[in-house]
């Protein structure tokens, strides 16, 4: 056929820190498909990706499971953790076991963490609490309810408060409860631009990898970046992002194999869900 028409592709990052070191380096004008970065907090991204208005994204893991059937996942790309990530945190007003029955402010900035949420407190802490979704405000959402989830930098400025509120670090809590690891966040590919720009999609995969493997061997810039930007110490950001691991190899899939397992029980997830991971020669095989 043809040559790829070179049509815009529109990319979605997420504001958060803990995604920065995949995009630190990601410098679009320097491709030679034309791209539209989008940034945008999670929930955003993944309202886009569903409905198609971005092709290509970081999104949260619980979104691409519910759209799965129109994505692929990007190789060797995520946000994970194994154990405690500081920065999807539950504040309660007293101890966890007595907050999972009372009332909990969701924030409206996720969909993964709001769903471990569910299912750490109903299969491992076997609470039954009322849940409200609620603007990522921690006063307001404490105000209202026994406990309040934030994510991101929401969550981290929140943590160096310290209002006296009990804090349940949720990476850590799944870690205690599996002894698997978590992923938060996947990197995803609407089957439609593989079929239709697949060089662009190469080319974007690409780069994400080794800004991935840039940041990587040196987190100093980013580090700069996060203590300008959000406050904090190096001290804090340098032992923050050296804690997240951007990969996405068998450990990291076996923990999401598992979340959404659970996920599906509880009937968070309509259907299970099979893992598909994008590579170079997708299209041969999505043509076939
Ligand atoms: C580690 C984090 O993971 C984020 C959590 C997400 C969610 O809960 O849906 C989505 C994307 C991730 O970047 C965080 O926000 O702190």
């Amino acid at each position: 056929m043809g040559m790829e028409v070179n049509r815009t592709t529109r990319v979605g990052k997420i504001k958060y820190t803990n995604a920065w070191p995949v995009f630190h380096y990601f410098h679009p004008e320097k491709l030679q498909n034309s791209i539209e970065l989008v940034t945008e907090v999670p929930s955003i991204l993944n309202r886009r990706m569903l409905d198609g208005s971005l092709e290509v994204s970081a999104m949260s893991s619980f979104a691409y499971a519910e759209g799965a059937d129109h994505f692929m996942l990007l190789p060797d790309l995520s946000v994970s953790t194994d154990g405690p990530v500081q920065s999807i945190l539950l504040f309660s007003h007293k101890p966890l076991e007595e907050a999972v029955n009372g009332t909990i402010a969701l924030t409206n900035t996720s969909a993964t963490s709001v769903n471990l949420l569910k299912i750490l407190v109903e299969k491992h802490l076997k609470g039954n609490p009322e849940y409200f979704t609620s603007e990522p405000d921690l006063e307001e959402m404490m105000n209202r309810a026994d406990a309040g989830l934030l994510i991101g930098d929401h969550a981290i400025k929140a943590s160096w408060e310290n209002r006296g509120y009990y804090v349940t670090d949720l990476g850590q809590l799944w870690k205690e409860w599996t002894g698997c690891s978590m992923t938060f966040a996947v990197w995803a590919v609407r089957r439609s631009a593989v079929a239709s720009r697949p060089k662009a999609i190469s080319e974007i995969v690409q780069a994400f990898r080794s800004s991935k493997e840039r940041s990587r061997s040196n987190l100093t810039p980013i580090i700069n970046n996060a203590v300008r930007e959000i406050g904090g110490t190096e001290h804090y950001w340098h032992r923050y992002f050296s804690n997240l691991c951007y990969d996405f190899g068998r450990r990291e899939q076996q923990g999401l194999e598992l979340y959404f397992k659970y996920a599906h029980e509880l009937g968070l997830l309509k259907h299970e869900i099979k893992l598909q991971i994008w590579s170079d020669n997708t299209l041969t095989r999505v043509k076939e």
